[in-house]
């Protein structure tokens, strides 16, 4: 997926987050956006996922040459954020199969091979409000990895995760990544290691 920011500026209250943004995430790239706390890369995305509006300018987005819509947008992407919630009254397996009711899974997987992607195969019958904190990352990381998208969100993807989950999702994120746009918020350089530019979003410039 291409996205073609226009003069986006995002104000809160009184206070201008960003102005005048102008910038074109390429289709196929990954792109790390790193910046202080409370710099803006979660405002940046929740903007992009059409989850909080933008005061003024324009978002446009093309997948494969067509142009998408804002009202649809939602079916070409997936997220992992540490700010949304899971179903916790549900199972794992339940979860899986009420979130693969409405997403395609990567083309090659199904709901097994999803669980013992996750490495999360043994607790398929513990409540997600059970689940350990890292747990429930890894949980948000896969059915975001394993859902067919185009764009892939990750905001903080390494909160929670100890050493070995961070290698798991690294190794997986370099198999099943695919030829999706990447966006992955984050100031952990281990977070991005895959990425192939960086942004500031304190000026909006690639310094990587
Ligand atoms: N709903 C809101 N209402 C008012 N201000 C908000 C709201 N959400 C975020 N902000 C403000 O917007 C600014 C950017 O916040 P944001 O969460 O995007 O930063 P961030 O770069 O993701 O920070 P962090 O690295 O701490 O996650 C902050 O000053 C924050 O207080």
């Amino acid at each position: 997926m291409e996205i073609i920011l226009e003069n986006i500026s995002k104000k809160y209250g009184s206070q201008w987050i960003f102005r005048n943004i102008d910038f074109h995430f390429e289709a196929k790239t990954k792109y790390a956006l790193i910046g202080h706390n409370g710099a803006g890369k979660s405002t940046l995305l929740d903007i992009i996922m059409g989850k909080i509006p933008y005061t003024k300018g324009k978002i446009s987005y093309q997948v494969n040459g067509n142009i998408v819509g804002i009202d649809s947008i939602y079916k070409h992407l997936s997220v992992a954020t540490t700010s949304m919630s899971l179903i916790e009254e549900f199972t794992l397996e339940e979860i899986l199969q009420f979130h693969f009711r409405f997403r395609n899974i990567v083309k090659g997987l199904n709901q097994e091979d999803v669980l013992d992607l996750m490495e999360l195969g043994k607790e398929k019958k513990k409540f997600i409000s059970n689940f350990s904190s890292g747990m429930k990352q890894r949980l948000k990381i896969g059915l975001a990895l394993f859902t067919d998208s185009s764009l892939l969100i990750f905001d903080e993807p390494g909160a929670n995760l100890d050493l070995k989950s961070k290698q798991w999702f690294q190794t997986l994120l370099a198999k099943y990544l695919n030829d999706r746009t990447l966006l992955i918020a984050s100031n952990d350089a281990e977070d991005y290691q895959i990425c192939d530019h960086i942004m500031d979003i304190e000026d909006f410039k690639l310094v990587g």
